[in-house]
């Protein structure tokens, strides 16, 4: 027996649907998996697709790892698998001890959520949750939006940032899910806070757009200040190399998670240096800690929050126990 390869199936429930423009997100379903060689060493690794985004679906992901029995053999994973890519490129990593030796991307000490983006839930809620990631040590947080009607929204950003501390930093994501008219009234009213220097800053209109709208998008960041980043649009490794050869040079949000094959990642990040916020896909700490490795690997000095929030947002303690408890636990 060469690399003995286990699979375990997980659904973990929101502790709240997760609200976006794509619609409420409450189950999350993955795939853990462990690499065991013949001297007994483990690796794991996460499989997370997210079929919104442009990942294979769990179904496609699940077929691709029982075909290959109870042994893994190195063998080409089809680049339609991104999440299986990462989940199993991951595992092969930590079997020969990467992730354990890398640097970690968070500082461990109490500045840890300095480091990490605050993620705010959709709606008027965000103004009663914003001072509670504030106290937590959060100095970027992120909201989304695309999800109550434009004029609601944009009131409540008014009153979310006159009670943000200046330093603070406000990610907004659209989701994809605005067309141009609204994407310009969002961006004037990013603008407007954006230049006045008594209030906190906008960092970035996430995704105002959806994907196929890549020119339109590229116009509003040659007319606006508030920097426009991309997320759905460049879900995986090739559509970034693809909006980079287009001319993008905004910002990058990577998921690497569903991104594909960390290798094939890392090369685009070391040979385009990009504006670049890295992401969680909601993993578990499998995913999570092979995510942040490549983070750690690739971030830009110095770097944007990790957007890496999603602690938490579970109904479960999954967050709290090590990759190995985890694996038990299922
Ligand atoms: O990026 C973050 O700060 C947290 C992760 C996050 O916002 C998302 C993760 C996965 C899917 C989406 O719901 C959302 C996103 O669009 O970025
Ligand atoms: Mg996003």
């Amino acid at each position: 027996m060469g690399i003995e390869l286990a699979i375990r199936l997980y659904r973990r429930r929101f502790a709240q649907p997760l609200h976006t423009a794509h619609g409420p997100w409450v189950w999350r379903e993955g795939l853990l998996l462990r690499l065991r060689d013949s001297l007994g060493q483990v690796g794991y690794g996460e499989v997370a697709p997210i079929p919104w985004f442009g990942s294979e679906s769990m179904a496609e992901a699940l077929a691709f790892c029982q075909a290959q029995g109870d042994e893994w053999r190195c063998g080409e994973i089809p680049a339609a698998l991104p999440a299986t890519q990462f989940g199993l490129e991951s595992a092969q990593a930590d079997l020969a001890g990467q992730i354990a030796r890398q640097k970690p991307a968070i500082p461990t000490d109490s500045l840890a959520n300095a480091a990490i983006c605050g993620l705010l839930p959709a709606g008027e809620t965000a103004l009663s949750v914003a001072p509670q990631r504030l106290a937590q040590g959060h100095q970027t947080l992120k909201w989304k939006i695309g999800v109550a009607s434009i004029a609601d929204e944009i009131r409540w950003l008014d009153q979310l940032m006159v009670n943000l501390p200046m330093n603070t930093r406000l990610r907004l994501d659209a989701n994809g899910g605005l067309n141009l008219a609204q994407a310009e009234q969002w961006l004037v009213a990013c603008d407007r806070i954006n230049t006045n220097s008594q209030l906190a800053t906008v960092e970035h209109l996430e995704q105002p757009l959806p994907p196929d709208q890549l020119a339109a998008m590229t116009a509003l960041g040659e007319r606006y200040q508030t920097a426009i980043a991309l997320d759905e649009s460049v879900a995986t490794v090739a559509q970034l190399e693809k909006c980079w050869q287009q001319g993008w040079r905004g910002v990058f949000v990577v998921k690497p998670a569903i991104a594909g094959s960390p290798q094939q990642l890392e090369a685009f990040c070391q040979r385009h240096r990009p504006r670049l916020v890295f992401s969680s896909a909601f993993e578990t700490a499998i995913g999570r800690r092979a995510a942040l490795a490549i983070a750690a690997r690739c971030s830009p000095a110095p770097e944007p929050a990790l957007g890496f929030g999603t602690q938490g947002w579970f109904a479960d303690d999954w967050d709290t126990l090590t990759p190995a408890e985890l694996w038990d636990r299922l």
